[in-house]
């Protein structure tokens, strides 16, 4: 966590390093390290949410390489794994009957979307990703390309919150 001050005048090359755990689209951190110096925090997630709107399938399938699955939680000690652990401590896993569940939810999103589910899981209990996840089984491809990128822009502001503050 760094003050806005701070990273305004960080070498570019360590800027990056700092906002590469929050969404593994290189584009976003690109574009976001070269619009500096910003004015205030609020101007610069003006920013970064203006920056995901560019997103498509492409770069949804790009970030999910560095998203494990719901209830998978990864071992690993760099930082996106941290930061997926400590997102997904809602999720009871020492619930037998929810971890099962929770893996056939996600068999049946991958065998039907081709790609790994991705929520916003900070702040969600399993029980209530499981029921999001089932509602979205019922998406059209188009509604959760739309629906699963909007999950990756929560994340990533939520992660961006995490590395600067005032
Ligand atoms: N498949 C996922 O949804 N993964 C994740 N959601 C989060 O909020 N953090 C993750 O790693």
């Amino acid at each position: 966590m760094i003050a806005l001050h701070e990273f305004n005048q960080l070498p570019e090359k360590d800027a990056l390093t700092l906002l590469q755990p929050c969404v593994a689209i290189p584009g976003w951190a690109d574009a976001l390290v070269d619009g500096r110096p910003y004015s205030s925090r609020e101007a610069l997630f003006i920013a970064a949410q203006a920056l995901t709107q560019r997103w498509d399938e492409a770069a949804l399938t790009q970030a999910l390489s560095a998203h494990p699955r719901i209830g998978e939680k990864p071992a690993g000690a760099q930082a996106e794994a941290a930061l997926s652990r400590q997102e997904q401590g809602a999720v009871n896993d020492r619930d037998a009957a929810l971890a099962q569940a929770l893996r056939e939810g996600n068999a049946r999103y991958e065998a039907r979307f081709g790609r790994v589910f991705l929520i916003r899981a900070k702040g969600r209990s399993g029980e209530e990703i499981l029921r999001a996840l089932h509602a979205r089984l019922e998406n059209s491809d188009a509604q959760e390309i739309r629906a699963a990128l909007e999950q990756l822009r929560e994340i990533t502001l939520l992660r961006l919150e995490g590395v600067i503050s005032e």
